[in-house]
């Protein structure tokens, strides 16, 4: 049946040939509600199940290692803390998602044949990303949920670069609106994997998801972020990051660092130092080391919760996401049965965290380069910070102070960036991101400022040449074979598609398309359909995107041994483990810090919504199980 159905998609015989009679039938489902574009608009449950089916089928057939492992067992008893480069995570080889590795992919490499500029990147910058007008995201998400993710991905992952540069200028007929006639930067280091089903790859300088963002991703980084009294990590007495003799921040990464995501650095130190008290009252006899080995472990667990059942929501706000993350993270059973039992029947019904075993669907975890290119955001960034006055009293009912001034983003950025956050102090400037939309991930909305960006080096240094960040973006896609926007959905198994007008019903995109990319829908840059998609109601990003979130959401819990086997009391200690089962959002971590703050300064419910926004009425929790502070929505 698959076989007859993947006529419709050549591209598609050779998944469809491999699978087996039942998948056959699962495959032909998912086709038939796609076809109808309507999973969306499936009763919860049923949406939640088909998603469930859409990674089943992923994960098996189109999931793919890059590189080899070396097979090197290690004692997990001995191991029982997250290590600075990230080894020991997987329990069959220590090097599985560590420092250093491959990226892997959702899918094969490009197919295609079209040349590294064709159409040329500054063009495409030009014609089709470049920021007319500033658009805003409506009131979904604010610039803490911004910088939020850019907090995440600097977590996560960062190409490692080769010392060989490559210079590209903009041809003649757009010169003249490109802030930059040429730009020069490293190319993307290609190695040999030794692994003859794919030859080459790029590695990824971070690690698993374990908190290196403020904990460094090898033993120097996480030497250089520690004090070595009580497990704790340095902050300055004004709760920001400290600085070391050039001005760069003392932090697990300060690789193209703005305030904005330098504030949440410093507030997930404070987090940190706040288990190891914790901590320390509890187990007075705990060592320097051990406090810090534990505290690293809770706190990377509250980020990984709060990005999953807390920014993911907020993201993509639809009943069938907030049920979705939130059986990831608790199952089916829910939080109160959980909180009560533990983990005590699989996946669907106990969610992923807790399992028994990490599962990694027969392929080595690793992020992907698919996985990279979605995460392309830019566009959230917005051209200036808006200062609120926290100094007034609120004078409306929405809670919204006024504002001060506007910050061009370029003062934000870097060193300067840094000297300016001191000045502006934690409150004041969480107060404003709260306050402020970050912009939509639609076409012509991608900064123009950061067409013409000096860039920070791994070191925090400045670069010597500004880059047109646009353009690069479209180019290092390319560089890395990501496939373009069709092929991509294709082996996304989504439709492909056929004409413009398929992709979006704005007749001034159409044609803008037509006039860069000609009628080859298939030449379409991935960034640039991701972009120019129609949205599902509720979701800030598009569904093709989405796609992508959804494997790898679930990959990065269900493939780390601490967040399985390990998420017990006896890695975490049991007021370790309490300290994750409390916190169910950023508002939570923020009262923590600064109580009284989103009292006096947040109307909404998520800290990731633009602060003066309406509570978030939808609620997968039935009314009799929701918690006192959730009941009135
Ligand atoms: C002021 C804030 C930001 C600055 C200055 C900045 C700058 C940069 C620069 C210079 C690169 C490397 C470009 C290259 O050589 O390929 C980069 C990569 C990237 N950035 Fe940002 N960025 C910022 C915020 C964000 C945000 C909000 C996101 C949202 C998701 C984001 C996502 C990414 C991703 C996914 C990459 C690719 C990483 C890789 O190639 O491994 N960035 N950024």
């Amino acid at each position: 049946m698959a076989f007859i159905f993947s006529f419709v998609h050549p591209q598609l015989r050779p998944i469809a040939a491999k699978m087996s009679f039942f998948d056959a039938i699962l495959f032909c489902v998912v086709h038939l509600v796609d076809k109808w574009g309507m999973w969306h608009r499936l009763p919860v449950i049923l949406g939640v199940a088909y998603l469930g089916l859409r990674r089943h089928l992923h994960q098996r057939y189109n999931l793919l290692h890059v590189g080899g492992i070396n097979g090197f067992k290690y004692d997990p008893e001995k191991y029982w803390y997250r290590t600075a480069d990230g080894k020991c995570n997987h329990p069959s080889d220590d090097r599985i998602g560590s420092q250093g590795t491959f990226f892997g992919r959702n899918m094969p490499p490009a197919s295609t044949n079209y040349e590294l500029l064709d159409p040329h990147p500054s063009v495409v910058a030009a014609k089709l990303l470049t920021r007319k007008k500033f658009i805003d995201n409506g009131k979904q998400f604010n610039l803490i949920a911004c910088s939020w993710i850019q907090f995440m991905i600097h977590d996560w992952i960062d190409h490692m670069e080769d010392t060989q540069q490559v210079e590209i200028g903009a041809p003649d007929v757009i010169a003249s609106v490109c802030p930059l006639k040429s730009f020069k930067f490293h190319k993307s280091k290609e190695f040999f994997t030794g692994d003859p089903n794919m030859n080459k790859g790029f590695l990824n300088t971070r690690t698993p998801w374990d908190g290196s963002v403020i904990y460094g991703n090898n033993d120097a980084g996480m030497i250089r972020v520690r004090t070595f009294k009580d497990g704790k990590l340095r902050l300055s007495e004004d709760g920001l990051l400290q600085h070391d003799e050039k001005g760069i921040p003392v932090s697990g990464d300060v690789r193209n660092c703005w305030s904005g995501f330098s504030l949440l650095q410093a507030l997930f130190v404070k987090e940190h130092n706040a288990v190891c008290d914790m901590l320390k009252v509890h187990y007075p006899d705990f060592d320097d080391e051990r406090l810090y080995r534990h505290a690293r472990l809770v706190t990377s667990a509250v980020m990984a919760k709060i990005h999953t059942i807390d920014w993911t929501v907020e993201l993509l706000r639809t009943d069938t996401l907030v049920a979705g993350m939130r059986i990831n993270w608790y199952g089916f059973l829910g939080k109160r049965i959980k909180d009560l039992f533990g983990h005590v029947c699989g996946p669907i019904f106990s969610g992923l965290v807790g399992l028994r075993k990490p599962r990694d669907h027969g392929v080595p975890y690793s992020l992907t380069e698919e996985f990279v290119s979605v995460y392309r955001m830019h566009s959230l960034l917005p051209d200036t910070l808006l200062l609120r006055d926290t100094n007034s009293s609120p004078t409306s009912d929405d809670k919204c102070p006024p504002i001060l001034e506007e910050i061009p983003m370029k003062e934000l950025i870097g060193l300067q960036g840094e000297t300016r956050l001191s000045n502006i102090g934690m409150e004041q400037m969480m107060v404003s991101m709260g306050h402020q939309a970050c912009g939509a991930l639609t076409l012509w909305n991608y900064p123009s400022w950061m067409r013409n960006l000096i860039a920070h080096d791994i070191n925090g240094e400045e670069r010597p040449d500004p880059i047109d960040m646009a353009a690069l973006e479209i180019y290092r896609d390319r560089e890395r074979r990501v496939a373009r926007y069709n092929e991509f959905r294709r082996n996304l198994l989504m439709i492909p598609i056929r004409k413009w007008e398929d992709l979006t019903d704005d007749k001034e995109v159409v044609e803008a398309l037509r006039e860069v990319y000609g009628n080859d829908v298939e030449k379409l840059d991935l960034l640039v359909g991701l972009h120019a998609e129609k949205m599902i109601k509720g979701f800030a990003i598009s569904e093709t995107a989405f796609f992508i979130f959804l494997l790898i959401a679930s990959r990065r819990l269900e493939a780390d041994r601490f967040f399985t086997t390990n998420f017990n009391p006896k890695t975490y200690t049991d007021k370790g483990l309490e300290w994750v089962n409390k916190t169910e959002s950023l508002k939570d971590v923020i009262d923590r810090h600064y109580p009284g703050m989103t009292k006096k300064w947040m109307q909404c419910s998520s800290a990731f919504s633009v602060w003066n926004s309406m509570p978030n009425p939808r609620h997968y929790i039935p009314l009799y199980l929701r918690p006192a502070s959730l009941k009135r929505y």
